[in-house]
This record gives structure tokens, C-alpha cells and sequence, in this order.
């Protein structure tokens, strides 16, 4: 069998029952996660703390396989039971065999923006109309849902008003069930064992909490809107793919009231908050040094994985309760470099061949990383302070390049201007940035 290789981090699931732990190892069971954090004493061991209990000891890595990472598949579906603008003869010909509690979801013909629920019971198709009104969905004005996912949830488990519980959804042909999917490779989450508390942030779409895991501190981000947990989803199967120590870490996801994604909490909040809030009489140069540097090594680790980041900027950056930087949002993160829509891209912080023909590449990445380096040495300042968007664009594309901050020392504004050398090819690679970053880091800094 071929050696494992596993850096701390890497979630394994167990393959056997360890009922009978030796000293110093841990117990677990078949099936449950473990996260690495370090060799053990002894070849293939290593030292692990288990996700549900908290417990921390020696496991051996034989008897564990690294969760699985999710594909990044368009198939993927939060909703693979909603066949869209269908009329109610298409639904009754598409419920076929008619097995009690067979559904589907359909938008209305006649009603366009209202939805019905499908479903077979005694050989027959029941149709309900489910109606939108002050920003809820209900069947009987008893029940209101936020989204149909958490509609269909209710109703897999409560008849409620209708006539049978839901058992079995009819899948919309060439999609596949997100659910099944994150059960099988080890994502999914048991929402009983979630404590919320407090908001600790407000993302675009939704609020960021604060909370508990099975013990464990974690940030959660709720996504309440089908559609746009949908496209979240995206972003989840991307950080399934990704462990290190600089990436902010997916544990999984819940499918509960959309989609709740949660994640290792960084109690120090993000980049540009912990800079502005703390300036440059409490953080020492070196300190924004090791920010840098921290978040070059998981730029490194990206472009290993051929990701491209695409929206890389302080305000994505958040600082764990240690003082690491760790990379989060990847929601523009894309294997692929063509762009979708150019309308959302950060100006200040895209790369010009990006912004004029949706050239995305790591070398573009490395443009945006220099202007994090400027952000960071100007303590959380707005880049390009003072000039609107479309300025920036102008000036930019004519050879202007932002002025160092203030006492920003020189190597470290070479580096920035390397960054945003027009041609791509010759910005330096996040390998030997991090090499320059390194040097810098070991000269004698105030
Ligand atoms: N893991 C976390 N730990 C601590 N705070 C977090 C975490 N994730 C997010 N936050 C806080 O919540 C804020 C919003 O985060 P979020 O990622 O939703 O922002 P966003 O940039 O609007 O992203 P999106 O476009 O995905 O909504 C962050 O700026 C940060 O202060």
C-alpha cells in the first residue's frame, strides 16, 4: 500500500470501529471524521482530534481514508426535485410509477412566481398550490417556509395538510442530489449538533454566526434564498478540495433553511477590520510580514491545486484567535479562467488584462495580491484612496501605479510593483514571492 502523505488538517473518515483505544490513542467509530493535526511518534501514526467528541490522541493511518473532496459538478443539485415552468399534465406524466409520496416541485403556468408541490398518493397526483406572500411560502396558511428546500424538509417528515409525507423525489432529468452526494463523501453535517450564537459578520447574502460543533468553535453562514444556496454550492465543492493551514477550513454543510456552510471560526474577524482597528502603534512590522506571508503560502497552495482565487483582498482575509491569515471566499473561485459576469469583479483589485479581456490567471491573482500588500502596509487602507472606479481603470491601463504607504519599507513596495507589471508573464510567481517575503522576513525589522 502506497505510504501516506497527510499534512495537518487533512479530515480523514474512519474505515473501522476503535472501541478498544491502547494509551495515548483515541477511540472512534466507523464512519466518524477526524482532523489531523500532526505526526504521531511512530511511522503511519498520527496524532488526530476527532471532530464530534473533541478528543485528541494517536490514530493509525490505516485505519482512515482523507474525506473524499467533492467535484465540482453543475449537476449538483440543493434541489433536484424542482423541474421549473412545467404544466400539471407534464408533472403527472413524469410521476411515474405512481408510488405513494413520489413529488416534485413545479412553477406555476398559469401563476407565474408561485409554485406547486406534486405528489402521488392512492394511485392519483395531488397538485397544491404553494403561495408566496410577505416574503414566505406557504400550502395552508399554517405552515410558512422561507424556501422550498426548507418546505420539502417539513414535509418529508410531517404530513402536515397534505396528503401523505413526502418519501421520494422525482428528479429532474440530468441532475443529481447534493444531498446524497455530501452524505456519501462525508460533508454533511447533523444539524443537532449546531448551537448558534451571536452575528459576527454581515456577508452579501446573508449573516455570518457564530458557534458550536460538537464542541468545536465555527463561524456559519446561512444562505436562506434556493437560488443563491445553489450557487453556494459551487463554492462548498471548491473548499472540499482544499486543506491548509492558510485556507480557511470548511468542516461541512447542513441543509436546513437553505444552506448553512460552516467553517473554522477566525475570532480575529477580517484583514482590514483587524488592521484599521488596531494600527501601526499595535501591529509591528513583521507581524504584517508574517500576513503576507501567510497568505502567499495559501495562494501557493491554490495554484498548486490549478485554482484561481479571482477575489483576492484584504476583505477576504480573516485572522484566527493565533494571529494567522487565512484565505476565505471562495466564491469567484474558479478551476476554469474564463469569467462570467464582469459586472461583480473588485476593479481596484483586478488585474487590467482581466478587466479588459477576462484574462484570469494566477498571474492575475498575483496583481490582486499585490494590492492586498498594499492594503496591508497601509493598515486597512481603501486602495487607490480618493480615485472612483472608473478612474482607477483609466490610470492603470496608462502605467499608473499606486504611491508605497507610508513607511512601508522599500523591498516590500518592489515587490508590489512587480505585482503589476502589465505584462503577466512577468509578475513573480506566489513561489517566489514567497521566497522574497522569506528573506524580508528574516532581516532585523522595528
Ligand atoms: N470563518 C469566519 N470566522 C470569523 N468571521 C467570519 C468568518 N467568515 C466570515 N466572517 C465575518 O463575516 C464577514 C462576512 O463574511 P462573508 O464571507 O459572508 O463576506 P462576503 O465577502 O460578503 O462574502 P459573500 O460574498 O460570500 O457573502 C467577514 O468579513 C468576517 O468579518
Amino acid at each position: 500500500m502506497a505510504m501516506k502523505n497527510w499534512t495537518a488538517g487533512t479530515q480523514c473518515v474512519a474505515k473501522k470501529e476503535h472501541s478498544k483505544p491502547k494509551a495515548g490513542e483515541i477511540p472512534y467509530h466507523k464512519g466518524d471524521i477526524l482532523t489531523l493535526v500532526g505526526p504521531g511518534t511512530r511511522k503511519g501514526e498520527y496524532r488526530a482530534r476527532h471532530n464530534t467528541t473533541g478528543d485528541e490522541g494517536l490514530v493509525s493511518g490505516s485505519n482512515f481514508r482523507e474525506r473524499e473532496a467533492l467535484r465540482i459538478d453543475p449537476k449538483l443539485s440543493l434541489m433536484p426535485w424542482f423541474h421549473g415552468k412545467i404544466s400539471g399534465m407534464q408533472a403527472v406524466c413524469k410521476l411515474k410509477p405512481m408510488d405513494d409520496g413520489l413529488f416534485l416541485v413545479r412553477e406555476s403556468v398559469r401563476h407565474p412566481g408561485d409554485f406547486v408541490l406534486c405528489v402521488c398518493f392512492h394511485q392519483k397526483v395531488f397538485h397544491y398550490r404553494v403561495i408566496f406572500q410577505n416574503n414566505k411560502l406557504t400550502i395552508d396558511n399554517k405552515e410558512f417556509f422561507y424556501n422550498l428546500i426548507d418546505m420539502i424538509e417539513f414535509y418529508s417528515r410531517n404530513r402536515g395538510a397534505i396528503a401523505t409525507v413526502l418519501l421520494k423525489p422525482k428528479k429532474k432529468e440530468g441532475t443529481k442530489s447534493a444531498e446524497t452526494k455530501l452524505l456519501k463523501s462525508g460533508w454533511l453535517l447533523d444539524l443537532s449538533k449546531l448551537t448558534l450564537g451571536e452575528v459576527i459578520g454581515e456577508g452579501e447574502f446573508g449573516a455570518v454566526f457564530e458557534g458550536e460543533y460538537a464542541g468545536q468553535r465555527v463561524a456559519v453562514k446561512n444562505i436562506k434564498c434556493d437560488v443563491t444556496a445553489q450557487a453556494f454550492l459551487e463554492e462548498t465543492s471548491v473548499m472540499t478540495n482544499l486543506h491548509h493551514k492558510n485556507l480557511v477550513q470548511l468542516l461541512g454543510v447542513i441543509l436546513h433553511n437553505g444552506l448553512h456552510i460552516v467553517t473554522e471560526l477566525m475570532t480575529k474577524g477580517n484583514l482590514v477590520n483587524f488592521l484599521r482597528t488596531r494600527g501601526r502603534f499595535a501591529v509591528s512590522a513583521t507581524q504584517l510580514l508574517r500576513f503576507t506571508l501567510d497568505v502567499c503560502e495559501g495562494m501557493e497552495h491554490l495554484e498548486s491545486k490549478k485554482l484561481l482565487h479571482r477575489d483576492l483582498a484584504a476583505r477576504n482575509i480573516l485572522v484566527s484567535e493565533d494571529g494567522v491569515a487565512k484565505i476565505s471566499d471562495f466564491g469567484l473561485a474558479k478551476v476554469s479562467s474564463t469569467a462570467t459576469d464582469n459586472s461583480k469583479l473588485p476593479v481596484k483589485w483586478t488585474a487590467p488584462e482581466a478587466l479588459k479581456s477576462k484574462k484570469f490567471s494566477t498571474q492575475s491573482d498575483v496583481w490582486s495580491y499585490g494590492v492586498l500588500l498594499w492594503e496591508i502596509f497601509s493598515f486597512g487602507r481603501q486602495p487607490y484612496p480618493k480615485m472612483s472606479v472608473s478612474d482607477v481603470r483609466e490610470c492603470v491601463d496608462q502605467g499608473y501605479r499606486m504611491e508605497p504607504p507610508d513607511e512601508c519599507p522599500p523591498d516590500v513596495y518592489a515587490i508590489m510593483m512587480s505585482c503589476w507589471e502589465t505584462d503577466p508573464k512577468k509578475r513573480p510567481s506566489f513561489h517566489k514571492l514567497r521566497d522574497r517575503l522569506e528573506k524580508e522576513l528574516s532581516k532585523p525589522h522595528t
